[in-house]
């Protein structure tokens, strides 16, 4: 099976496009009012309005950085979110899957085999780098973990891997790090935001082929 692909981060139309020629498994939007990724649940309505009318649509993520109920309530009710990709504890996330009723992503930041869990409250978990202490948001930043720390882990739930991918270095990091599945946002971009579709294309198909080490 081809390893599936997220593309986080979508802002505007041009991005948008090129994950949808992709056919990308799931796009992101960042409900963070902290990044520079951050769009509005108006906002976010409106790019996922182009794909409503889709016979195959990418699975829409919402990503949330410690939310309130009302945070996730605005997004739900104005974007098809199919996930909540959540920064948060184990024990928030299960009140949150509870409340919202959604399939729940749990954020995961390892340096050190120790820290790749056992069990999870998630349907994935997505196993990433720890941000930069002066970077002043958990994710984003472009920053890789030793992906050979994933190799032979038994996982308690399917997981993405994320954190410092890019079009150059995304087959090698699937070969050492055994993930099946992958997670992007810097990478393909000119400009936080901004998604350039030509490494988006590099990406999608780097990462469905890849290579061996
Ligand atoms: O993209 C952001 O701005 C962001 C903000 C807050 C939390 C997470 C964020 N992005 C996620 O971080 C990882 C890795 O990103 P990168 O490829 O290293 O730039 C990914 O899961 C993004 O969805």
């Amino acid at each position: 099976m081809s390893v599936q692909v997220k593309i986080c981060g979508l802002t505007e139309e041009t991005g948008l496009a090129a994950c949808l020629a992709e056919q990308v498994d799931w796009i992101g939007f960042v409900f963070f009012a902290r990044s520079p990724r951050y769009v509005t649940p108006a906002r976010a309505s409106e790019l996922a309005d182009h794909f409503a009318d889709a016979q195959v649509r990418p699975g829409c993520v919402g990503l949330f950085v410690e939310p309130s109920d009302a945070e996730i309530a605005a997004a739900v009710s104005a974007v098809p979110l199919d996930v909540l990709q959540l920064y948060t504890s184990p024990e928030r996330a299960r009140e949150i899957k509870v409340r919202f009723g959604r399939e729940v992503w749990l954020s995961c930041p390892v340096s050190a085999v120790t820290d790749l869990p056992d069990s999870s409250v998630a349907e994935r978990l997505v196993i990433e780098s720890r941000p930069p202490k002066d970077s002043g948001r958990p994710g984003g930043n472009g920053v890789a973990f030793p992906w050979a720390l994933t190799h032979g882990w038994t996982a308690p739930v399917p997981w993405l891997l994320a954190g410092g991918l890019r079009p150059d270095n995304v087959a090698r990091a699937i070969a050492e790090s055994g993930a099946s599945a992958v997670d992007v946002s810097s990478g393909v971009e000119t400009a936080p935001g901004i998604k350039d579709p030509v490494a988006v294309a590099r990406f999608v198909a780097a990462a469905r082929q890849p290579v061996c080490v």
